[in-house]
């Protein structure tokens, strides 16, 4: 049933639990996959979830085009892509545990109708691929079970239920490198998500003229307030709170809140959800914030700023992730694809043989793969004078480079907080934490939360230590931080990666309203 990446952690139940659809809730779904969290409670299960591959058809036929991003990512490239490729340029311990398990096309289809009535409109042009005959078992990164049997094991406490998880799509995080680029390109100004903005309005415009507002559409919020990803990257506090506020005024794709069943919440109810989760630490501060109207995603003094942020801020400054992803893109997308694309064209159509044409283009193997992640992890490579690329071979080399970055700019990474029992003042401080590891590579690391007594903030720090004198009481969160979707882009989308690219600069130009992004 499962392929040699299985690792050790995921001791499976057997294929007649697994394999009952009534075990399976349907949680959420991107351009090529839907996800389903388990909803059995068995120890062995209740922590799973299955990636299922979409079709590009609404009945379910699997019809791959050229620039599908299935015509080259099968469930066991994809995670072979994730352990052997981004693993070791990210860190294993981000890397989510992942094996291909084999279904049917029954289950596949009792998933297909249950799922129906859950699925948003926008996405229901493309429905589960009927035809897959291995889907990916994986690790729901939003549900509690695992830390809190692991917190448990470790403290010998009876661990909390209470979960909460976030998630972020931080696309972009730097300003072009490109030697090659004008120096008067708006890109040297202006970041591709706040340039893609106009774009997306565009789009949304010419196919959905009337429709109501989805995660895709963008409210109406004055230019200065919107989400910039260079401020989330940025590690600067003032940068990264604003950059969470504007997530939560308009939150997209880039932002989501699951609850401790691990289900995406609606913006609404967000505030309501993480004023219940720090409960325990309000009885100091209920008056300050804020719960008196409906849908307080903007208020300074609502929950989510008052509450949320400082956690979230905390985690991303302590946290390697934002610096790694942002490296990797920078620095593997060397040229810019305005530069990168036109190069690559000239030089196929330079090529005699078509046999050197259809092989500089064809789908990278999984050896080219590993020889790129070495070559780039060699300090030589980060020289800031590249030499262009004018053979075979170096022209290969720039475009899986481009590829791996594309990923790193589209994946997510999920912030899972566990809440361990309460603790008052004076009780025995758990010894220094710096991080334990699950069986797999997980590394849970631990953070002491309080209401300040001065001023009735939050106080987050990384012992107790630092905090005890100022307060009676304190949580401790143990939290996770894992990245999902890390798939291989296929090569036939450099193209499109192009096209793109220069579509969105027109767009940007197009409009009066020139954004400058701080890198
Ligand atoms: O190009 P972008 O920045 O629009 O990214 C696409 C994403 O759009 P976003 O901006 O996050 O709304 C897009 O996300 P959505 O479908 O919009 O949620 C996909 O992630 C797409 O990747 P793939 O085609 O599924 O492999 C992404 O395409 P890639 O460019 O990463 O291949
Ligand atoms: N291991 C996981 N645990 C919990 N939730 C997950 C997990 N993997 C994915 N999800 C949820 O499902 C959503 C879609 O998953 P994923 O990003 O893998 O889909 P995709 O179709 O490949 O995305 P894209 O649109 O970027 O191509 C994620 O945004 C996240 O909310």
């Amino acid at each position: 049933m499962q392929h040699d990446f299985s690792p050790p952690s995921l001791a499976l139940p057997p294929p007649n639990v697994l394999l009952d659809p009534k075990h399976w809730r349907y949680k959420n779904e991107g351009n090529a996959n839907v996800i389903f969290s388990s909803t059995c409670k068995d120890w062995q299960c209740s922590h799973l979830a299955l990636r299922v591959r979409k079709s590009c058809s609404p009945n379910g036929s699997r019809s791959p085009s050229p620039t599908s991003p299935f015509a080259e990512a099968t469930s066991l490239s994809s995670i072979e892509y994730a352990n052997r490729v981004i693993a070791p340029l990210v860190g294993p311990e981000y890397i989510v545990p992942m094996c291909a398990y084999r279904v049917t096309e029954l289950f596949l289809k009792d998933l297909e109708a249950q799922s129906r009535l859950s699925r948003p409109d926008y996405r229901t042009h493309q429905s589960i691929d009927l035809t897959q005959e291995e889907v990916i078992l994986t690790v729901d990164l939003t549900s509690h079970s695992r830390i809190a049997r692991q917190s448990r094991a470790r403290l010998g406490v009876g661990s909390s239920s209470k979960v909460m998880a976030v998630e972020v799509k931080p696309k972009w995080g730097f300003l072009p490198l490109s030697p090659f680029l004008s120096p008067d390109s708006e890109k040297r100004q202006t970041c591709r998500f706040c340039m893609k903005r106009h774009y997306n309005q565009g789009i949304e415009h010419s196919f959905f003229p009337d429709s109501p507002l989805s995660e895709y559409s963008f409210e109406d919020i004055p230019e200065k307030n919107h989400f910039c990803p260079l401020d989330l990257y940025s590690s600067d506090s003032t940068r990264i709170s604003r950059a969470l506020g504007a997530l939560y005024a308009s939150s997209r794709n880039n932002f989501r809140l699951f609850n401790s069943d691990g289900v995406v919440l609606q913006p609404d109810k967000w505030s309501t959800h993480v004023y219940k989760f720090f409960e325990p630490l309000l009885h100091q501060a209920k008056g300050s914030i804020r719960m008196d109207s409906v849908d307080h995603r903007g208020d300074e003094d609502g929950p989510l700023h008052r509450l949320l942020t400082p956690i979230i801020r905390y985690v991303l400054q302590q946290d390697p992730v934002l610096a790694r992803l942002k490296m990797w893109q920078a620095w593997l997308d060397y040229w810019d694809i305005e530069i990168l694309w036109p190069m690559v064209d000239q030089f196929v159509k330079n090529l005699k043989d078509p046999r050197d044409q259809a092989s500089l283009l064809a789908p990278p193997t999984s050896k080219e793969w590993q020889e790129t992640v070495s070559r780039v992890q060699n300090p030589g490579y980060r020289s800031m004078h590249r030499k262009v690329p004018d053979t075979f071979t170096e022209i290969r080399h720039a475009i899986l480079e481009y590829l791996l970055s594309a990923t790193l700019k589209d994946c997510s990474f999920i912030i899972n907080f566990n809440l361990e029992p309460v603790r008052v003042a004076g009780e025995a401080e758990h010894p220094k934490d710096d991080g334990s590891k699950l069986s797999d590579n997980t590394v849970i690391r631990h953070i002491y939360v309080l209401m300040s007594d001065d001023d009735g903030h939050l106080v987050v720090a990384p012992s107790l230590t630092e905090i005890q004198g100022s307060t009676t009481q304190w949580i401790r969160l143990g939290y996770t931080v894992q990245i999902v979707d890390v798939d291989p882009k296929p090569v036939d989308k450099l193209k499109l990666y192009h096209l793109k690219d220069q579509s969105i600069l027109a767009a940007y130009r197009s409009q009066e309203n020139r954004v400058f992004c701080n890198p």
